[in-house]
């Protein structure tokens, strides 16, 4: 078996430090970089963000939804930027957001987390909003395999709240209750459980909830919705340590140059270590 999914994205953190950038090829930045919007175009952009990131960050974070949009040769693509991305020494969490009955999910858990799967990655987003238990399979089979998810609780977009802030009837939240579940799920892990929560880095002033998960805390938000690396303490408070920020389209725009994208990732990394060591 692998070794588990957290341990290796905590060493990862700390050689290269926590930074994840997305790969989300948007029909917008295939234009400005000058590619057509086509499998071509899908292919050079996505080879160019591994050459120019992977080999230096510690997680990279390709959105299905921009390789699907071109069916079954997209997907290839996206098959080939997630070896080439782990092949460069990068974790690779695929954003795929899955989440269905239970039965269906021990599907979508074998077509990402099962080893000899052509789409098989470190780690996938999903939704817990079928009910926190519907996600049993994908828990079950990441625990085999030695890999991670990343179950999205308070989500970076405005409207995530109307969901993730209700109240149930125990008085607690919907957002504080799925990180309840993945403090359970990391329970005992050592030197950092494998299922992680999407907190969005957007959200301001997060202490009326627990965030110590013993689990990693995907931070989107950073760059193009608005929230910047110096934000993170106020968002994050004592947690701060188990954050990996997400930036995606904040990276993207710099390319199509590969030093031009490595120098913003770098940036961000900088100020993100900056951020770190002065909290
Ligand atoms: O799970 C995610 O990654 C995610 C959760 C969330 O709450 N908000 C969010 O923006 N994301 C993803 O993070 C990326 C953010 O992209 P940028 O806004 O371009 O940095 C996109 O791929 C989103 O789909």
């Amino acid at each position: 078996m692998n070794e588990p999914f957290g341990a290796r994205l905590r060493r990862a953190m700390d050689e290269r430090g926590p930074l994840c950038v997305g790969i989300d090829p948007h029909a917008a930045l295939l234009a400005e970089w000058g590619l057509a919007d086509d499998v071509a175009g899908l292919e050079r952009f996505s080879r160019t963000v591994v050459e120019a990131v992977a080999d230096r960050v510690a997680v990279v974070k390709p959105q299905s939804a921009f390789f699907e949009r071109f069916g079954s040769r997209g997907i290839a693509v996206l098959e080939q930027t997630v070896a080439a991305a782990r092949a460069a020494g990068a974790l690779v969490v695929m954003d795929a957001k899955r989440g269905d009955i239970g039965s269906t999910m021990a599907a979508y858990a074998e077509s990402f987390l099962r080893p000899d799967a052509p789409l098989y990655s470190d780690a996938l987003t999903v939704s817990p909003y079928l009910g926190y238990g519907s996600l049993k399979p994908a828990v079950d089979l990441a625990r085999e395999s030695g890999c991670g998810l990343f179950v999205l609780a308070l989500t970076s977009n405005p409207e995530g709240g109307e969901v993730q802030h209700a109240v149930r009837e125990d008085g607690r939240t919907v957002g504080a209750t799925v990180l309840a579940r993945l403090a359970a799920e990391n329970a005992g892990a050592e030197p950092l459980g494998s299922f992680g929560a999407v907190v969005g880095a957007t959200l301001g002033d997060l202490s009326a909830y627990d965030l110590g998960i013993n689990g990693p805390l995907l931070a989107p938000g950073i760059g193009a919705q608005g929230a910047a690396p110096a934000d993170l303490p106020r968002v994050f408070g004592s947690a701060l340590r188990d954050v990996v920020p997400n930036v995606s389209r904040g990276v993207l725009r710099h390319g199509p140059d590969v030093s031009a994208l490595r120098g913003s990732a770098d940036r961000f990394a900088d100020e993100i270590r900056s951020v770190l060591a002065a909290a």
